[in-house]
């Protein structure tokens, strides 16, 4: 983490539960801090809630899900105070695309089969920027697929004719294209195969490091955020019951939850970074 670095995003004492019978109390009591630029990972078991608080941060919980205590507040870079809790309508529609993105594990397949990636990138601008030109819109979704190591001649690709990875890395693309100051990205690559997975990764990892957005990382493997995140947090039950820097987290944890979770992955050794570093540097053309 930046020394420096001011908060983007607050949640304060966060509550959601699924109004079923009997009621599924999934976040209790959740507090965290986001910083600028930080990757914060949330890292837990199955069904501990990683996702239930995410879309809660974001505003996309339907029914049943409700929260039903706590305070969400994005500090925006202009120095206002957003209370996220309190959007409605258009104000939450700009919220979510222009502050705060998410990118989650089938978001590939929410692409619409019949049409094309370019028409798709457009219609992010043609929605959120209605005064941008067709030229200069034209030549911004090509600026993005470069950025997410997909050649720009893919805009004219229908998604079928894309890999999953090339699909996952369009849903990023998309995800970036109002440079928004916060990601929330769940499981982003788990459905992918592993090379994949690493290519993508280390390509957010670039993109953080030149666009300087945050982001909350969800997964449940932990070998992966203690090599790619700032800080992390884990997640048991519900409740977040440690929250510490990587190494923190990695060299002196303190929940036992933590210790048993990191000692159910024989793989974690090696320096820190190792798993960004490894492997082909630049990624030139299409990415699989
Ligand atoms: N629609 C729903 N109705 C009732 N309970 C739900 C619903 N969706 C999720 N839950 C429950 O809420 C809890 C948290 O689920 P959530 O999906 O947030 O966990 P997770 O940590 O993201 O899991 P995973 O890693 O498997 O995605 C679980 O007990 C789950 O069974």
């Amino acid at each position: 983490m930046r020394p420096d670095a001011q908060p983007v995003l607050t949640a304060r004492g966060v509550f959601i539960e699924y109004e079923v019978d009997p009621p599924v109390k999934a976040v209790r009591n959740a507090s965290l801090t986001l910083h600028r630029g930080e990757i914060l990972g949330l890292a837990g078991e199955s069904g501990c809630g990683k996702t239930t608080l995410a879309y809660g941060l974001n505003r996309l919980l339907k029914a049943p899900a409700l929260m039903t205590a706590g305070e969400v507040t994005f500090h925006d870079a202009d120095g206002r105070d957003i209370d996220v809790v309190e959007l409605r309508d258009e104000s939450l529609r700009t919220f979510r695309w222009d502050k705060v993105s998410m990118v989650f594990q089938g978001s590939m397949n929410s692409l619409n089969p019949v049409m094309s990636i370019r028409r798709q990138l457009h219609d992010v601008f043609t929605t959120h920027r209605p005064g941008m030109r067709r030229r200069e819109r034209e030549a911004r979704c090509a600026e993005l697929l470069g950025l997410v190591g997909v050649d720009p001649s893919r805009l004219s690709s229908f998604p079928h004719e894309l890999s999953g990875g090339m699909r996952q890395r369009v849903m990023i693309a998309m995800a970036l294209a109002l440079d928004p100051q916060v990601m929330i990205m769940d499981e982003p690559t788990t459905a992918l195969d592993v090379v994949v997975q690493r290519g993508i990764i280390r390509e957010i990892m670039r993109l953080r490091e030149r666009l300087g957005f945050a982001v909350i990382f969800i997964t449940h493997d932990l070998p992966l955020l203690i090599e790619i995140s700032d800080r992390i947090a884990i997640m048991l039950e519900g409740e977040i019951v440690e929250q510490g820097t990587a190494a923190e987290v990695y060299r002196a944890p303190r929940h036992d939850y933590t210790k048993r979770l990191l000692a159910s992955f024989p793989s974690l050794r090696g320096e820190r970074g190792d798993f960004v570093r490894r492997g082909a540097d630049t990624t030139t053309g299409d990415a699989a």
